[in-house]
């Protein structure tokens, strides 16, 4: 087993005196070379700094990063900056592909940055495992949510990072393309052994992943191998009692749907369903018991049923 980066007594603080939040508290954390690794938690726990530290896009208080053998806290900005470039990864939950230029050059700009040459091969075999073949000549503003997420995939492998370090990157797709994205996170560790790691607060996202890490309050509190989605949100919702956060409330409204017998692409189309039938404003009927959950119309008022419970 190898380590693609490592975590050292972390800690990150924000502000000073009586304003100071400690975002990260003395944190050991290793990356397993060739997983792919989530991070959980609730608003505020500490997800993101993680990330970002681990990723070297920020210095830590106190304790090292390192990626590979490599100690992030003694590099210069420029050996630093390339490290960045040559050896991670970013997708963002909000793409950050540059609209001037095409799917394809967005693809490569890192490469062209770093000035060097495009592997062509590993370039198509990238862009026919995203489905993005036909979609190259276009600009982000042509292509739809899923496809930019998946440009913004192509673009973080395509120099092989050690690392690929994404942060919600599923948290503005719906599930069809959220599901497209993290079916290709998780090829592009069994067919290409890349790294992955991933912040989410979605269950069903983490459970694509190997490794599953719980952060609550700067601590690293529990981890899970090979979780499924409903395993994750029982671990959550032990984990994380309170209910007077949205993440809570988030990992509430997911257990009801486990509960339910939905998943949450069912629960989407069903709420689709509802709301077409009752667009034109007329008052929806109450839920009634005995749902025929094989009844289309019956879709209705699962969906109703669903939301009186969540209420
Ligand atoms: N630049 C900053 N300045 C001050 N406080 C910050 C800053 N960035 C983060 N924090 C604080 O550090 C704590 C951890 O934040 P972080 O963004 O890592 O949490 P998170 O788990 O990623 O949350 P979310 O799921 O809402 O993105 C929070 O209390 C947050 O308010």
């Amino acid at each position: 087993m190898s380590i693609a980066a490592r975590a050292q007594g972390l800690t990150k603080t924000y502000g000073s005196g009586s304003t100071v939040v400690t975002a990260l508290d003395n944190v050991d954390f290793e990356v397993v070379s060739g997983e792919f690794t989530a991070i959980m938690g609730p608003s505020g726990s500490g997800k993101s700094t993680l990330m970002h530290l681990l990723a070297a896009l920020d210095t830590p208080t106190s304790g090292e990063i390192f990626i590979g053998d490599t100690a992030v806290g003694r590099m210069a900005d420029t050996p630093l900056t390339e490290l960045r470039r040559d050896r991670i990864g970013f997708i963002f939950q909000a793409f950050n592909l540059v609209p001037t230029l095409s799917a394809r050059e967005n693809i490569v700009l890192p490469i062209s940055i770093a000035g060097k040459k495009v592997d062509e091969q590993w370039f198509d075999r990238i862009v026919d495992v995203l489905g993005l073949r036909d979609r190259l000549n276009h600009k982000p503003a042509e292509l739809s949510g899923g496809q930019q997420q998946r440009v913004a995939c192509a673009r973080a492998l395509m120099n092989r990072p050690d690392i690929v370090f994404g942060d919600e990157p599923t948290g503005n797709l719906d599930s069809t393309a959220a599901g497209e994205v993290l079916g290709f996170l998780r090829r592009s560790v069994d067919d290409f052994q890349q790294t992955v790691v991933m912040v989410t607060h979605d269950a069903h996202a983490a459970s694509y992943a190997d490794r599953v890490v719980f952060l609550s309050d700067g601590h690293i509190v529990h981890e899970l191998r090979g979780a499924t989605q409903e395993e994750l949100l029982n671990a959550m919702s032990v984990l994380y009692p309170r209910t007077d956060d949205a993440a809570t409330e988030h990992v509430t409204h997911s257990h009801h749907l486990v509960e339910l017998g939905e998943t949450p692409e069912e629960s989407e189309a069903i709420d689709a369903h509802a709301d077409a039938l009752y667009r034109d404003g007329s008052p929806p009927p109450p839920p009634r018991d005995g749902i025929d959950e094989t009844d289309v119309e019956s879709t209705a008022e699962r969906s109703l049923a669903r939301r009186a419970l969540l209420d």
